[in-house]
C-alpha cells in the first residue's frame, strides 16, 4: 500500500494508469499537500485577462483604475521617470513572452513583430539592452534575432553578450567562450551547466507522463523545462499538477515556480531573473553607480525577483524601475505598469527619442 505526505494511501504499490487518475476521487484522495498548494497557485497565476481589443482597461474598468494609483502608467509618468535618467545612462531589461510578444495559446507562435523588433534594436542602438527569458538563449535569440542586445536565456541561467566590443561582458566566473555561435563571437556565463543532464532526463520524463492529457505540453528550455497548461480544460489541472509532482518527487535537486499557465522546472540553485539583473550590470561596470538608471519591464511572477532587486538595483529610491505589464490588477513589486505589449512598443519609443533629443541637446552645449 502506498502513502502520500497527507497520511492518505492509494491501493497498491503499482502506478496508477492515466484514467485511474483523472477520477476526481482518486486526486483528492492521493493528492500531496504542496501538489494542492501548486493548483492554488495555477489558479492564482492565471486570471482572465480582461479582452485587449476594448482598448486601454484604465478608461473602463474603476478596479484597474484604482490600481493604477498604486502602479501609475509607465506612459503617464513617463516625464517623471526621466528625470531621474537625466544624464544616466539608462540600461534596459526586457522580459519576452507577454512584454515583446502579445500571450499566444501555443508556445512556438509567439513571434514579435517587426515593428517590435524595429523598436528593440532602435533602443539598443542607444542603451545598453538586454532579454531575461525563461526560454532557452537559442530560443529566444530565434525571435528577436538581434545581435545588439545581451541575452540571458533560462530564467538568466544562460547569459549571452558580444566578445571585443565597449561595454561587452568580461566576467570570468564559469565563462566559456562559444566562437561563431549564431554568426558572433560570443561569451557565456552558465550558472547551471551541472543541470543539463538532469533537465533532459526530466524533460523526456515529463512528455512521457503527461502525453494522455489533452492540451498539456512540455517545452525545454535548456536549464528549465515548462509543462504548458493554457491548453489543458481547467477539470484536468490539478493532474497536470499531480503528474509534474509524480515526476519531481526523484528529484530533490529540482524545484518549481509559476509563469502564465505555466509550471516552471528549474534547479535548486540561487540564481534567478534578479540575479542576471545584477550579474549584466556587474559584469558591463554599470553597478554601484548613481550614474546608472536600470529600467525592467516584464510580465510575469518570474519577473518579480527582478523587481525585487528593487531593494538593490532597481530601487525605490530612483536607481531604477520595475515596470508590470498587465492588464489586469496584481500585485507586484514592480513601481510602473504598462497595460499590454503595444505599450511597450509606445514606452521604448518614447525613451529613444527622449534619449536622442538629450544628446542633441548636449552636442548643441
Ligand atoms: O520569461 P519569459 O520570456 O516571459 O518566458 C516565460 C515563459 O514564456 C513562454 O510561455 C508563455 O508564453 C507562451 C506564448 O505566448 C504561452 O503560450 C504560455 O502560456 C506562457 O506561459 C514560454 O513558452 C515558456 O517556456 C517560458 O518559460
Amino acid at each position: 500500500m502506498g502513502s502520500y505526505a497527507n497520511g492518505s494511501t492509494c491501493a497498491n504499490d503499482d502506478p496508477p494508469s492515466l484514467e485511474e487518475m483523472k477520477e476526481p476521487a482518486f486526486l483528492l484522495k492521493t493528492m500531496p499537500p504542496h501538489a494542492n498548494g501548486w493548483l492554488n497557485d495555477m489558479k492564482i497565476s492565471s486570471p482572465t485577462a480582461i479582452r485587449v481589443n476594448i482598448g486601454n482597461p484604465s478608461a473602463f474598468d474603476p478596479i484597474y483604475r484604482a490600481w493604477t494609483k498604486k502602479y501609475p502608467s509607465a506612459l503617464n509618468a513617463f516625464e517623471r521617470i526621466v528625470v531621474y535618467g537625466k544624464g544616466k545612462k539608462i540600461v534596459l531589461f526586457l522580459d519576452y513572452d507577454g512584454t515583446l510578444s502579445p500571450i499566444v495559446d501555443e508556445p512556438d507562435n509567439a513571434i514579435m513583430s517587426d515593428q517590435m523588433r524595429e523598436v528593440v534594436r532602435n533602443a539598443a542602438l542607444h542603451l545598453p539592452t538586454a532579454i531575461i527569458s525563461g526560454r532557452s538563449c537559442d530560443k529566444v535569440f530565434g525571435f528577436v534575432k538581434l545581435t545588439e542586445l545581451y541575452y540571458a536565456g533560462s530564467h538568466g541561467m544562460d547569459i549571452m553578450g558580444l566578445v571585443g566590443k565597449t561595454g561587452s561582458i568580461t566576467d570570468n566566473r564559469s565563462c566559456a567562450n562559444s566562437s561563431a555561435k549564431q554568426g558572433k563571437e560570443v561569451k557565456i556565463f552558465q550558472a547551471a551547466s551541472e543541470f543539463i543532464p538532469m533537465i533532459n532526463e526530466v524533460f523526456r520524463l515529463l512528455i512521457e507522463k503527461i502525453k494522455g492529457i489533452d492540451g498539456a505540453k512540455v517545452e525545454n528550455n535548456k536549464f528549465c523545462v515548462s509543462v504548458h497548461y493554457r491548453n489543458v480544460n481547467e477539470k484536468d489541472w490539478p493532474l497536470v499538477a499531480r503528474c509534474t509532482d509524480d515526476i519531481l518527487k526523484a528529484y530533490p535537486r529540482l524545484r518549481l515556480s509559476h509563469g502564465r499557465k505555466v509550471l516552471e522546472v528549474r534547479p535548486v540553485i540561487d540564481w534567478n531573473k534578479g540575479k542576471a539583473v545584477e550579474f549584466l550590470l556587474d559584469s558591463l561596470g554599470l553597478a554601484d553607480s548613481d550614474n546608472v538608471l536600470p529600467i525592467y519591464i516584464g510580465d510575469d511572477r518570474t519577473d518579480e525577483n527582478a523587481f525585487k532587486v528593487h531593494n538593490v538595483v532597481l530601487r525605490e529610491d530612483k536607481r531604477g524601475f520595475g515596470i508590470l505589464v498587465s492588464s489586469v490588477p496584481k500585485e507586484s513589486h514592480a513601481v510602473y505598469s504598462l497595460v499590454d505589449t503595444s505599450e511597450v512598443m509606445d514606452f521604448l519609443k518614447r525613451l529613444v527619442k527622449w534619449k536622442e533629443e538629450e544628446a542633441l541637446q548636449i552636442t548643441i552645449k
